[in-house]
């Protein structure tokens, strides 16, 4: 399997390569050069399989030759043993037709962990027998941070420089990733947004002479390998609601547009998806872009889901170039004339590409907390804010077949947004005892203005130069 750009003028790579670069050298992101597929027959012989097999199965065309499948699995049982869930990412039952995929199993309590923890093995394992040292350079507006320092921590040949934005980050998820005082994690918090965050870490790539005295990565999901773990929970919980033979929905909330993209994946591999709705909150770039075709920046506004306060979604790109007949050049053109005035408007084939699979809501606090109360009341489910947002969305889904089951991505634990939680239901989660003491810990961060200049001189004195 090759990746290509969506850029169109960066080499082509085997995914050994593509996921120790992070981003393509044109700025684009990488991509398969075609989809794999698979039959009915295939889908079919999923049913009863654990996660970690299902995951090979869904991986393995993705991979090419840089694994065999007796590693694959070594790396996914390792990484989804660290999971608190047996069925690492368990279904739950609302009602007669609402179910909530929980992907927070894993050590952070986020659904990051799911791809984090095998990307963290995958780094491990393409970088043993080479002379290389990676520098991991990323932002986070909370989750993806705890994630990706969780688990790269104390790794040897790998350091880890995470932007999240100062002050607009939950305590719990701001403290996952400050306490961690390994010698190779390095947190920075800018005084800026999320936006500002993702802007500087592709910055970084495209500074030459940055990165040419490093050799940068990405922990990001501008990060092919951590989409395609991503497809494989939705073949999970598909096959174990009827498919092949049942088309299954889903609602996703959505900042960065990965989580749903990796559903767009399945779709095209084959999985009989009926829809995916892209579940907004009041940063609602994608709920303009689905449903009017205008792709517009607007100014970041703080909400209770920090995690999706974004409004520069990095994997609308691959959508595009998928939509828009993959010419690299063109999109390279409008990526250029984005960034130049920060807005951009959909071709007829990129909207009606979209409307064939995907919807859009905006959802605001109320119907949030609406949505927190009625997952509490109905089904004694406590969810988290940015769960909230995607089961609201899920709810307004009224004109679906009725025997298509809803699903709702669940994509963090509500322990890390507890006074949200505590806003809309009364009810103060506790932190599980498996992310420990974390409010007795030392801390250790540096506030950094949101400059390309301070931020890289900052990294550019304590990274590994290459050899
Ligand atoms: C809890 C949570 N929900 C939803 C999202 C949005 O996911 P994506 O950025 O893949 O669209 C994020 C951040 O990525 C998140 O941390
Ligand atoms: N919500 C994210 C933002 C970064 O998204 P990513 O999926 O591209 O890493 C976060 O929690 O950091």
């Amino acid at each position: 399997m090759k990746y290509i750009s969506t850029r169109g003028s960066a080499p082509a790579l085997d995914f050994e390569a593509v996921t120790l670069a992070g981003l393509a050298s044109d700025g684009g992101l990488y991509i398969p050069e075609h989809w794999p597929s698979f039959s009915e027959r295939e889908i079919a012989d999923m049913a009863g399989l654990s996660y970690v097999e299902t995951a090979v199965r869904v991986m393995m065309p993705f991979i090419g030759t840089s694994l065999t499948e007796d590693e694959l699995r070594a790396l996914c049982t390792e990484a989804y043993g660290r999971f608190a869930h047996d069925a690492v990412t368990p279904l739950v039952q609302i009602d007669h037709r609402h179910w909530l995929l929980e992907l927070f199993h894993g050590p952070t309590l986020a659904f990051k962990d799911v791809a984090l923890q095998l990307v963290g093995l995958l780094f491990e394992k393409f970088l043993s027998g080479r002379d290389t040292h990676l520098t991991v350079v990323g932002a986070t507006s909370g989750d993806t941070g705890s994630a990706a320092i969780d688990a790269l921590a104390g790794r040897a040949k790998v350091d880890i420089f995470m932007l999240h934005p100062e002050g607009r980050v939950s305590d719990v998820q701001r403290r996952q990733m400050t306490t961690v005082l390994a010698p190779n994690v390095h947190n920075i918090a800018i005084k800026g947004d999320f936006d500002q965050a993702q802007a500087l870490v592709k910055a970084m790539f495209a500074d030459r002479d940055f990165s040419s005295r490093f050799t940068l990565s990405a922990v990001n999901s501008i990060n092919w390998a951590r989409l395609m773990a991503q497809v494989v929970y939705y073949f999970y919980a598909a096959v174990r609601l009827g498919a092949p033979g049942r088309k299954v929905a889903f609602a996703v909330p959505t900042g960065n547009f990965g989580d749903v993209f990796a559903g767009y994946v399945a779709a095209r591999m084959g999985l009989p998806v009926e829809r995916l709705i892209v579940a907004t909150n009041v940063n609602d770039i994608l709920h303009r872009a689905l449903s009017t075709g205008d792709y517009s920046q607007g100014t970041v506004v703080a909400t209770a889901t920090p995690s999706m306060d974004i409004q520069v979604s990095s994997n609308f790109e691959r959508l595009l170039f998928d939509l828009g007949g993959r010419n690299g050049f063109a999109m390279g053109e409008s990526m250029r004339e984005f960034e130049a005035h920060r807005a951009l408007q959909l071709t007829n084939a990129q909207r009606e590409g979209a409307a064939g699979l995907f919807t859009s809501e905006r959802i605001d606090a109320d119907d949030m907390q609406m949505a927190m109360r009625w997952a509490s009341e109905r089904a004694g489910q406590i969810i988290d804010p940015h769960t909230a947002i995607g089961l609201a969305a899920a709810a307004r889904a009224e004109d679906l077949p009725a025997d298509v089951p809803i699903v709702t991505l669940a994509t963090a634990h509500p322990a890390k947004f507890r006074d949200a939680v505590e806003r809309a239901t009364g009810m103060r989660p506790p932190i599980p005892s498996r992310i420990g003491s974390l409010f007795e810990r030392e801390e250790r961060f540096t506030v950094l203005p949101a400059t390309l200049e301070a931020v890289t001189a900052w990294i550019g004195e304590r990274a590994t130069p290459k050899a």
